[in-house]
Order: C-alpha cells, then sequence, then structure tokens
C-alpha cells in the first residue's frame, strides 16, 4: 500500500488494474459520446454510384462540346433508376442525387437550357464530369472510419447510417455506485434535523459519472447504518458496480471508518493519502479486481479527488485516455496562500485569441461547494508555491471532454484551436 504517494504515483498505481470493460452493440440512437469498441471500416463507397448534383439534363459524353440540341428519351424521378444507358444526341431528365444513365459525361442544370417540344436545347459550355458526384468521393470502401477507442460524434454516427450499420460496438458503460459514510448525512430530500447535512456529494458525484461515460447504479447514505451493516451494502454494491466511490469519513476523527471498512471486507488497500490539497484524504482499493475509491466528505475535496481519480479510471474502463489534458494557461486570478503542498484550484478556463486563460472561482476552502459551479479546470501549483498573482503562466488540468480524438497527444491541439 502506497501511503502519502504523489497523485502520479497513486493514479499509477490504480489505473495498472484497471483494464477496458467488455464491448457491447448499441443502436445508433443510443451511441452518442460512446466509445468504440474496435475499428470500423468503411464497407462500401460513398455515394455508392455516380449521381446528378444538380437538377437537370444528363447528355452523353461523346455529345460534349459538340451538340447543343438533344432528344430528351425520359424524365427520372426521385426514386427512378435509369434503365437505358444514353446515346449521343439523346439526354434525360435527372434529379440532385439520382443515378445517371452509362454514357453520361456532364449534367446540364435546368436553369440553363430551354424545351422546345421533346427536345431539349442548351447552347452554354460544359466540360466532362460537371455537375456529377462522383463514386466514393465523400468515402472509399476499405478506408478506416473510426478507430477503436474513439468517442462517437453526430457526424461519425450519420456515416455509420449512411453505410447501413444500424447498431455499432463500443465498450460498456462502467456502472459506479456512490456510497456517502458520514453519519451526519441525509439523503437531499429529506429535510435535516439539527447537526444533520443533506448529501450534496452524492448527486453531484452521480452527475459527472453520467457526464463522463458512466451509469450510476446507486446512490446511497448509509452512515447510520452499524459498520457490519455498511460492509454488507458496500460488498452487495460491489457485486453491481464495476467501480464504488465512497464519500467521507477518511480522516482521522471517531467516526472516520472508510479504512477500516475496506480492511474488514478484506480489500486490498492500494494507496492511502495523497500530498495534494484538497483531495489528500483520499484512498483506493480493490476487492475481487473491482476497485472501490474513497474520497474525502468535504465538497471542494471531494470534487478534486473525483477528477484526479475517479474520472480517469471511468476513462480508461471505457478505453480512452485516462489522464486529463495539461496545458499552460494565463491565470486571470490571485491566489495569496503560498508554500504547503501541492494544491488544485478550481477554474474556469476559456481559449482566447492569445491561447488559454484560467480565472480563479470564487470559494476555494474545501468544505465550499461554490467553486464547483462553472468549474472546467484544475490549476495546479507545486508544493510550495508562492502566492499566485494575476497575469501568471500555470499549469492546468482541462476537465470537460472536448471534441478530441482520444489517444492524441494532450496539449498542442487545445492551444491550436481559435
Ligand atoms: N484532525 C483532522 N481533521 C481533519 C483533517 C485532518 O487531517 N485532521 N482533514 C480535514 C480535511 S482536509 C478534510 S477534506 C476532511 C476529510 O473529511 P472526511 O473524509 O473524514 O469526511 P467527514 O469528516 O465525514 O466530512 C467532512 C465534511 O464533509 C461533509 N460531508 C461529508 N459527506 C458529505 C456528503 N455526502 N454531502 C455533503 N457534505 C458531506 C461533512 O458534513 C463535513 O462537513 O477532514 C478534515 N478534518
Ligand atoms: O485535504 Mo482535504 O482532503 O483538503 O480537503
Amino acid at each position: 500500500m502506497l501511503v502519502n504517494a504523489t497523485w502520479e504515483e497513486a493514479l499509477e498505481f490504480l489505473l495498472d488494474r484497471i483494464t477496458p470493460l467488455p464491448g457491447e452493440s448499441v443502436s445508433l440512437l443510443q451511441a452518442l459520446g460512446r466509445v468504440v469498441a474496435r475499428d470500423i471500416p468503411v464497407t462500401r463507397d460513398i455515394p455508392p454510384h455516380p449521381q446528378a448534383a444538380v437538377d437537370g439534363f444528363a447528355v452523353h459524353v461523346e455529345d460534349l462540346g459538340r451538340r447543343t440540341s438533344f432528344v430528351v428519351k425520359k424524365y427520372l424521378r426521385n426514386g427512378d433508376l435509369p434503365v437505358f444507358p444514353l446515346k449521343p444526341g439523346e439526354t434525360v431528365g435527372v434529379v440532385t442525387g439520382g443515378p445517371l444513365p452509362g454514357g453520361t459525361g456532364a449534367v446540364i442544370r435546368r436553369e440553363s437550357i430551354v424545351i422546345d417540344g421533346n427536345r431539349m436545347v442548351f447552347t452554354g459550355e460544359f466540360s466532362q464530369g460537371s455537375n456529377i458526384r462522383q463514386a466514393g468521393e465523400d468515402f472509399r470502401a476499405g478506408e478506416l472510419l473510426v478507430r477503436r477507442g474513439t468517442r462517437l460524434d453526430p457526424g461519425t454516427i450519420g456515416v455509420l447510417a449512411a453505410l447501413g450499420e444500424s447498431e455499432v460496438p463500443v465498450y460498456r458503460r462502467p456502472r459506479v455506485t456512490i456510497l456517502s459514510l458520514g453519519r451526519e448525512i441525509v439523503p437531499c430530500h429529506v429535510k435535516p434535523a439539527p447537526g444533520q447535512v443533506r448529501d450534496s456529494n452524492g448527486p453531484f458525484l452521480a452527475s459527472l459519472v453520467l457526464r463522463d461515460g458512466g451509469e450510476v447504479t446507486g446512490v446511497e447514505v448509509v452512515g447510520r447504518e452499524s459498520p457490519a451493516g455498511i460492509k454488507k451494502h458496500l460488498e452487495k454494491m460491489l457485486k453491481q458496480s464495476d467501480l464504488v466511490i465512497t464519500v467521507g469519513g477518511t480522516a482521522s476523527g471517531a467516526c472516520d471508518q472508510a479504512l477500516q471498512i475496506l480492511r474488514e471486507i478484506g480489500a486490498g488497500v492500494l494507496f492511502w493519502g495523497v500530498r495534494i490539497k484538497p483531495g489528500g484524504h483520499s484512498g483506493a482499493a480493490a476487492l475481487d479486481a473491482k476497485p472501490v475509491l474513497c474520497l474525502p466528505g468535504n465538497p471542494a475535496a471531494c470534487a478534486v479527488s473525483y477528477q484526479l481519480f475517479a474520472a480517469p479510471v471511468l476513462r480508461a474502463f471505457q478505453a480512452l485516455n485516462p489522464y486529463p489534458p495539461r496545458l499552460p494557461a494565463l491565470c486571470t486570478g490571485s491566489f495569496p496562500k503560498k508554500g504547503g503542498p501541492r494544491r488544485f484550484l478550481r477554474g474556469c478556463a476559456v481559449c482566447r485569441q492569445g491561447g488559454w486563460e484560467v480565472s480563479l472561482l470564487p470559494g476555494q476552502k474545501s468544505s465550499m461547494l461554490r467553486s464547483l459551479i462553472n468549474w472546467n479546470a484544475l490549476i495546479d501549483l507545486p508544493a510550495g508555491h508562492p502566492p499566485l498573482e494575476p497575469g501568471s503562466r500555470v499549469p492546468t488540468l482541462l476537465l470537460t471532454p472536448l471534441p478530441l480524438r482520444e489517444g492524441e497527444p494532450n496539449s498542442e491541439r487545445y492551444l491550436m484551436q481559435p
């Protein structure tokens, strides 16, 4: 067991035990944001055959630049197939996206011609291939459409639909249970008696789990149960989950029982205590190869610890790059405290013309909820840091998923955004 490790040491130790979850097949309508479980090739050309790019008239390749008057053989409508190939001197009325008769060299747009009885007259110029969409000009059969480990975006879902893939193989969502251990905690719908506190961490963490691609198996408050009852509950929830997160009871007070419970259920403790603030009272264990993460009860400490440990585990379960993107940002706020352990401040990062800027959110005490609103970045200050002045460049972790292909290098892409 690692004691008082660095964040990196503790996280590595934890991630070494996480492997991607099994794959499953989901319908395209359920696929947004899911992570593809195998490479998917393009299975056919898009478009599958040459098509008209405009409503107009198909003319024979040998007539290009040679003829101005054509016999109209047929008017095709949407969904019609051309039955006969074109002959020189003939034309067929075609529609945008419709297939072209064999022998077509160009399509002349409807607005550029005159109809005279059964003849189409055109006096302008046209060249080979004009107003024709070539087969495979959008996608070619055999090329790689989407690589394993990519989060599905709407565009890729559209292409899969065009290819007739109504289902897509994705990694199963990680199932996560959140258990609050504090004796004073009551579920948020319960009116707290004096001395009791509503469970805000449970719903907050559940929302983060959903945003990170997980499925919430339970949000429960178990602190009033006996130690044997909590133990039983934890064992049951571990069976139904891929990850159990406990909240509270991580420090050294009379009721701080997280570590004791882990030992009682026979879990192997991986680390306990990390040299960071807030979130220093974080721990992790494994039971039957399933991880249990113990987060401190103070809301901001709990939130930071989630981002530093739980979010990477959820990404690793889905075969994504577990590490949050890290980039230098210009800090617009100040923080007077200095020294002490490595500190993670809650911030809001935006990309401006000159690069990334991060503002400090109000309410930086670990007991406060305020800094969790509009929170999308962690400023990473090294141990023993001086007071933070406005205009300093600070290493910053980005927390919200951005539309990039996972597994690509972390920072450069972000810096290049407009
Ligand atoms: N003697 C010491 N006391 C404390 C230390 C220490 O090192 N020595 N560390 C402080 C720090 S830092 C933190 S963080 C907390 C860690 O606390 P625990 O994980 O043991 O959590 P609790 O004591 O159960 O609760 C702390 C705080 O958080 C509130 N809480 C807990 N669960 C929830 C919840 N689900 N929703 C909302 N709020 C919750 C709880 O009411 C307390 O106010 O320890 C410090 N003390
Ligand atoms: O170290 Mo506590 O875990 O800062 O807020």
